[in-house]
């Protein structure tokens, strides 16, 4: 049978999400002292470079940006046959910081799992939030996301896929039911 796709969010839509988190972000941490935002590759680092650039656009900061790539700490990592590895940079210390981590989609929670794991090799933050434009549902693991630009319900079969563009814009969020 053929996938269907259903638009969840287009570029409007992923841009106000994106907007009210880093709203939200800047509401609960009042303001950027002592914040610092970390994106998973793939996908969440270009959403941590959109939401600097969201709070830069409301606060006139930039705050240090990260990228972790968390392939080494997947719990999977036995069983996934052979993975592209990306770069972890994060050119900061952790310790003491309010560390914004940033994901594209939430489902299992296991790749906020090794996340964690891997910032917590790198330092002591004084605390880790989690912001992801899509909360899908299904959790594994006692994990719980922060800021979320959308709930979407789904069922296990079905995917969520965020497109991203040349420039790594998100451009739109789609339900693929196959
Ligand atoms: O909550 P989970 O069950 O861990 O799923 C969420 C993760 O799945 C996707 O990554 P994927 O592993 O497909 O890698 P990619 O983004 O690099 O393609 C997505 O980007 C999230 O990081
Ligand atoms: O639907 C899903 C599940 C995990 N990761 C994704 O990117 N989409």
């Amino acid at each position: 049978m053929a996938n269907t796709e259903t638009v969840i969010l287009d570029r409007n839509g992923i841009s106000r999400g994106l907007t009210r988190i880093a709203h939200e972000i800047l509401e609960r941490n009042k303001g950027v002292a002592n914040l610092v935002l970390v994106g998973i590759r793939s996908g969440g680092d270009h959403l941590a470079r959109e939401l600097r650039s969201l709070i830069a656009d409301i606060e006139g900061e930039e705050v240090p940006l990260g990228a972790v790539d968390v392939t080494m700490y997947r719990d999977d990592l036995g069983s996934r046959g052979p993975m592209a590895m990306g770069k972890t940079e994060i050119p900061f210390p952790l310790d003491g910081r309010n560390v914004i981590l940033v994901d594209d989609v939430l489902y299992t929670g296991r790749t906020i799992r090794a996340a964690m794991d891997a910032l917590i090799d790198l330092g002591r933050p004084r605390n880790i939030q989690l912001a992801v434009l899509v909360d899908r549902g299904h959790r594994e693991l006692p994990i719980r996301a922060d800021y979320v630009g959308r709930n979407v319900p789904t069922a296990r079969e079905e995917n969520i896929l965020v497109e991203f563009d040349e420039n790594q814009k998100p451009v739109e969020v789609r339900l693929i039911k196959s």
